[in-house]
């Protein structure tokens, strides 16, 4: 498994706003989105591009296009999807598949309640979003999803992990072709589960608390 951690002022700006507790929904939406943007321009250095020949208003050249299958961007419901704009203002034309996942607050054990897929993903390049990587356990429970629908080139971009689920996520993906994108490395999990410093639960500071 590679890992990039982001390196860039801008990024750590916009997350020091995002983490802040006093930031209101509308801002926190709006930082998500621009974040994900920041952190696709890494995630997709190495999407698979094939060369074509066109021609410019003067003459006949050569250029590169994205290549077929298209990549899919795969949001994991709910927090995935504050994510997936800013995804997609790099990768217009990508496909779009989505996972609803949640965690039991208890156990920490993901719960799949949604999916919506292709059902074959080989030769397929998928990028996972969502924005919390706490105890890895939801992310690893994506992407064995995404695996056992044949994908074998898979990007999770993540806004926070925490060094617990990392080593977790390591374990699972182990001999597999997956890279990690991320804003920042935390300190550690609490007793709850929650990322410290963090941001709290993404999902409620996007949409709002619901149960
Ligand atoms: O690494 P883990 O320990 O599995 O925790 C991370 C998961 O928790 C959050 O989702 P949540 O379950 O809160 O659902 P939500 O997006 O609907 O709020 C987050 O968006 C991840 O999916
Ligand atoms: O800190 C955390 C951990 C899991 N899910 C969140 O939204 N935040
Ligand atoms: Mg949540």
């Amino acid at each position: 498994m590679r890992v990039f951690v982001a390196d860039h002022p801008l990024i750590t700006h916009k997350l020091t706003v995002l983490r802040d507790k006093t930031t209101a929904q509308p801002t926190f939406r709006a930082l998500t989105e621009e974040l994900v943007t920041l952190l696709a321009y890494e995630a997709t250095r190495e999407v698979a591009i094939e060369e074509i020949t066109f021609e410019t208003p003067v003459c006949e050249t050569q250029g590169v296009q994205l290549a077929r299958p298209l990549p899919l961007v795969v949001p994991i419901l709910r927090a995935g999807l504050g994510m997936l704009e800013g995804m997609v203002k790099l990768l217009p034309t990508a496909e779009v598949g989505f996972l609803g996942m949640v965690r039991d607050e208890t156990t920490f054990q993901p719960v799949t309640y949604a999916e919506r897929l292709p059902d074959d993903l080989s030769g397929r390049q998928c990028f996972v979003l969502d924005p919390m990587l706490a105890t890895g356990g939801s992310l690893a429970a994506a992407i064995q999803f995404l695996f056992d629908r044949g994908a074998d080139n898979i990007t999770a971009v993540c806004i926070l992990a925490a060094p617990e689920g990392l080593e977790a996520l390591e374990k699972a993906t182990e001999g597999r072709n997956v890279t990690i994108v991320l804003g920042a490395v935390d300190e550690r999990l609490n007793e709850q589960g929650y990322i410290v410093p963090g941001l709290g639960d993404a999902g409620d500071r996007l949409y709002g608390t619901i149960d």
